[in-house]
């Protein structure tokens, strides 16, 4: 049984429209086992015990959830829905809005669009998972663009492994073609993230 954080704070969820808790808690439960599941698939396709990344969130692993609403924006051009950065997360699974895309991604120096798919998911490796996968898996570069026509709404899940516990690269990642990358880390989005504050990337403060 894991014990997601945000059961304790369900009670401060909206209570109008009235099926929203019980909605919504539904959608954790099944957002809890795609992460379980996926996390198993990603360390199985790493060729290492498929528990290895899923361990090392630990039974106390936490899920924060967050509505983001984008409203109507006069100025695309120059202002930004977030700004780019990578999440501190071990992944973040992406309710994208239905319709209206903004999402984009940072490869070789461009921005790429991600398109909107109807109810689909958009699974982000968090800078954690780079982290145990010892640089294998990449935590991308992004961010959110705004729309003068269209709002937007997403809804982000982002499971991170238990803070009292560290993490670090499994050990059968680390071998003399690949050397340890990462050091260990603990309490990895509280500790590491003054360095998105000072401009830099959270994970390099992480690096050997
Ligand atoms: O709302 C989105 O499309 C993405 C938001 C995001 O990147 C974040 O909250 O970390
Ligand atoms: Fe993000």
């Amino acid at each position: 049984m894991c014990s997601l954080k945000i059961y304790e704070k369900l009670q401060f969820w909206p209570q109008n429209p009235e099926c929203f808790r019980e909605v919504f808690e539904e959608c954790i439960n099944n957002l809890n086992l795609l992460s379980v599941s996926l996390l198993k698939a990603m360390a199985t396709s790493l060729n290492v015990d498929e528990n290895c990344f899923l361990d090392q969130c630990g039974e106390r692993r936490t899920m924060v959830a967050r509505f983001n609403f984008y409203p109507l924006c006069p100025r695309p051009d120059v202002v930004l829905g977030v700004k780019p950065h990578a999440d501190g997360s071990a992944i973040t699974i992406l309710l994208q809005d239905k319709e209206v895309e903004g999402f984009q991604v940072l490869k070789d120096d461009q921005w790429f669009r991600v398109p909107a798919v109807p109810y689909g998911f958009l699974v982000i490796v968090g800078d954690q998972v780079e982290i145990m996968s010892n640089g294998i898996f990449k935590s991308p570069v992004h961010r959110v663009v705004m729309n003068a026509e269209r709002e937007r709404n997403t809804l982000a899940a982002f499971i991170s492994p238990d803070t009292d516990v560290g993490i670090g690269p499994v050990e059968k990642l680390i071998n003399e073609e690949r050397p340890r990358v990462y050091k260990d880390v603990k309490n990895y989005v509280e500790h590491f993230f003054q360095y998105y504050q000072q401009g830099r990337r959270p994970i390099e403060a992480a690096m050997i």
